[in-house]
């Protein structure tokens, strides 16, 4: 649906995306993942054809990024949506229907899919956040668009807005629409995305699924005397596989490992007192990408 070869974009001497190669499945949700100023709006715009490149390229559902044609069908809710304050939910979609040449019943479809039909009538200027910014979505999805671009989609909204839009992409996902969402929240991210582009000053750090984002799974294992179970855990998970933790034991093990693990450890006499498997969260990963080692003490200003 949507693939970049080096795409880069500079303002004078600041690199805002550098060399990004980036790829977006037909039926998956993408997300961009990156910290404010990573340069994820900046691609965002390129793609579609709001801000031109330095250098590189990028096509969008097979054409280049940027051309305006009539069968591209992309609905996109970059930064914010711009409607009246003092026109209603509907009146403003229709004023985006006009001029995108939509029929007024595209407009009660899309009020429907953001469920906002039943508030359609009051003013814009009275909306909470959150429903601001499902309208902006609804504008997005006129025309029943194959891919979806939403920019920071649940920026600002309190926990129960989030939920809604987190909601509102998934059923795009489940209904077939490809969608492409940009955040710095990781849980966000990990919650409703299958890809995921981590993106940090310009440079796309990698792009994988959240799984393989995560690595394997691990057990963690409370069990007592722990030198005796450290042994159990080395000759289960290898000596690379086995690491202490400040309450007990990681393996590199898969979770159904845990009952094969639990016998060895209380066959070797090892009282077990709890086995859980755990995943890395995207945020552990993340940092360990993003992380830049802390300067040394020679690097330091002098303090004063
Ligand atoms: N029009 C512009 N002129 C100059 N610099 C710009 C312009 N637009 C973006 N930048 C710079 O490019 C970098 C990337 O900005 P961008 O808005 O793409 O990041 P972002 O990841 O979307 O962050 P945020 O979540 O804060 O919007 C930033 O350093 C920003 O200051």
């Amino acid at each position: 649906m949507v693939t970049t070869e080096a795409l880069t974009k500079r303002y004078g001497d600041r690199v805002a995306v550098d060399n990004v190669s980036m790829t977006v499945r037909r039926g998956e949700v993408y997300g961009f993942l990156g910290p404010n100023g990573a340069g994820k709006t900046t691609t965002l715009r390129m793609l579609l054809g709001l801000v031109r490149p330095t250098a590189g390229s990028a096509s969008i559902l097979g054409r280049p990024a940027g051309r305006p044609h009539p069968d591209l069908r992309v609905g996109a809710l970059i930064e914010g949506p711009g409607f009246h304050p003092y026109l209603s939910g509907r009146d403003n979609l229709r004023t985006v229907a006009r001029f995108r040449g939509f029929a007024d019943a595209e407009v009660e479809r899309v009020l429907e899919r953001v469920d906002l039909a039943g508030r359609a009538t009051d003013k814009y200027k009275g909306y909470s956040l959150g429903m601001k910014q499902r309208l902006g979505v609804a504008a997005a999805l006129m025309g029943d668009p194959e891919l979806v671009v939403l920019d920071e989609p649940t920026n600002g909204l309190d926990p129960a807005g989030m939920a809604d839009m987190r909601a509102l992409v998934v059923d795009l996902a489940r209904g077939g629409q490809t969608v492409l969402l940009s955040s710095h929240l990781l849980a966000e991210v990990q919650e409703i995305c299958d890809r995921v582009g981590v993106i940090n000053n310009g440079r796309l750090l990698r792009e994988s699924t959240v799984a393989e984002m995560r690595g394997g799974s691990s057990l963690r294992v409370r069990a007592t005397p722990e030198p005796e179970a450290l042994a159990v855990a080395m000759r289960l998970a290898g000596d690379d596989g086995v690491r202490r933790t400040p309450t007990g034991l990681a393996l590199d093990l898969p979770a159904d490992a845990a009952p094969h693990v639990v016998r060895e450890l209380v066959q070797a006499g090892v009282d077990v007192l709890e086995v859980t498997p755990a995943e890395r969260s995207l945020e552990e990963v993340f940092f360990e990408m993003t992380t830049v080692p802390a300067p040394t003490s020679v690097d330091k200003e002098p303090v004063s």
